[in-house]
């Protein structure tokens, strides 16, 4: 199969590096254009970007000469992932989708559109029904194909869904649900990024927008698309009530997140059953056999100090969600302790996955 030609946006960034580490020998797309702020444009990769993965930075990356962000820039692109800071994503991103090109976007900006679907590939990927919607209707038109854009969810946002997905499927829907986050530095980006005397020997309890990102989201990403496609409806605080705390803890990657839920069904599940049901839950982009699908979607730890963001955020590559410490709660049905990695499932990964999908579905 002839590779799809591939961009990313903020390709300097937290995000932006870990796309090229995910893309660089990708089966089904061709790493081709970068792009970043001015400041970097002009510049050799090797040259413009701090790199701070910690595999090294892949030999193809280090020549390409980073562009200024421009749909002329990326026009031979098939698929543009950004990773760009989200003061300067709305109107890039917009330029790239009126230039007929398809974006897969970790920017917060277009997510609440009801017309844009935000997407988790591992829990809502027939969202994209969104766009396959849009491209029928150019085509029975005689237009031609229009330039559409997927947000990815906020990365803690798409931890915490994870479970829920199986769990509402299997179960009926969840009522009440609440979480406390403990997120990784990487989560905060690199430009300026977390000060190591800010987190060092210490916990921020505050991390700004986001416990109204995890609130409003999980209602989009759990919601439905409606019948004629156009858009999704989201659950209404009457169906889930959701509350987050988050706070920034000293941990590089990984992002963990303490919830509580209940079930709105009476009897509510047992213990064993909810713990069944996560590990039998085969995520569709598997099933669709999406390279970087993660074949265990869910992984049931029964030790009872886990999961760790170091010795667990790597699980099928990091495209896996940890959930450990499931037990009931004496307010709510349930307790667990959930781990996702922030930058691949919760940010760049989850931009590849969902960029699969879409080739193996033919929308790009
Ligand atoms: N980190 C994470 O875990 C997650 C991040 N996100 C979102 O992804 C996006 C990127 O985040 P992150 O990688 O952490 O951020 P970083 O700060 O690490 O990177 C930002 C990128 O945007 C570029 N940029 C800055 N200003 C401009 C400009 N004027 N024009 C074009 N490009 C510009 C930077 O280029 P330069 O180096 O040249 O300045 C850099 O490549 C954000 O919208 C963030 O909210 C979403 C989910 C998770
Ligand atoms: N706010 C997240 C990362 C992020 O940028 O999320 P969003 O794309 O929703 O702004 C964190 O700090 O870990």
């Amino acid at each position: 199969m002839v590779k799809k030609v591939a961009g990313v946006l903020g390709a300097t960034g937290s995000v932006g590096q870990r796309f090229i580490l995910l893309l660089a020998e990708h089966p089904d797309f061709e790493l081709r254009v970068l792009g970043a702020s001015p400041r970097s444009a002009g510049k050799r990769y090797v040259d413009a970007a701090n790199w701070k993965q910690t595999d090294l930075m892949p030999r193809m990356a280090e020549d390409i000469i980073v562009s200024e962000c421009t749909a002329a820039a990326f026009k031979d692109c098939d698929i543009v992932f950004s990773g760009l800071d989200a003061e300067y994503a709305g109107p890039i991103e917009k330029e790239f989708v009126e230039a007929g090109l398809a974006v897969v976007s970790n920017a917060k900006n277009y997510r609440r559109e009801e017309d844009v679907p935000l997407v988790v590939p591992i829990v809502n990927p027939e969202h994209l029904d969104v766009v396959a919607g849009k491209l029928d209707a150019a085509k029975a038109a005689g237009k031609a194909r229009p330039g559409f854009i997927v947000c990815i969810s906020n990365c803690s946002t798409a931890g915490l869904v994870a479970p829920l997905k199986p769990l509402v499927d299997a179960f009926g829907p969840i009522d009440t649900l609440t979480t406390t986050t403990l997120q990784a530095i990487s989560g905060a980006g690199f430009s300026p990024g977390v000060p190591g005397i800010d987190v060092l020997d210490n916990i921020i309890p505050y991390i700004g927008g986001e416990e109204d990102k995890m609130e409003w989201e999980t209602k989009k990403i759990l919601g439905s698309v409606s019948a004629d496609k156009s858009h999704v409806t989201l659950l209404t605080p009457e169906q889930i009530r959701v509350s987050a705390q988050c706070n920034r803890v000293a941990v590089s990657d990984g992002h963990t997140e303490c919830i509580a839920l209940r079930f709105a069904n009476r009897p509510a599940p047992s213990v064993e059953q909810v713990k069944q049901c996560l590990r039998d839950y085969v995520c569709d982009a598997y099933k669709l056999g999406c390279h970087s699908a993660p074949q265990q979607t869910i992984h049931v730890l029964e030790q009872q100090d886990r999961p760790q963001p170091r010795l667990d955020r790597n699980r099928d590559n990091g495209y896996g969600v940890s959930v450990g410490r499931i037990r009931e709660d004496p307010v709510l049905d349930f307790k667990m302790v959930v781990l996702s990695h922030n930058t691949i499932i919760g940010a760049a990964g989850s931009g590849v996955l969902i960029a699969e999908i879409l080739l193996a579905r033919g929308m790009i």
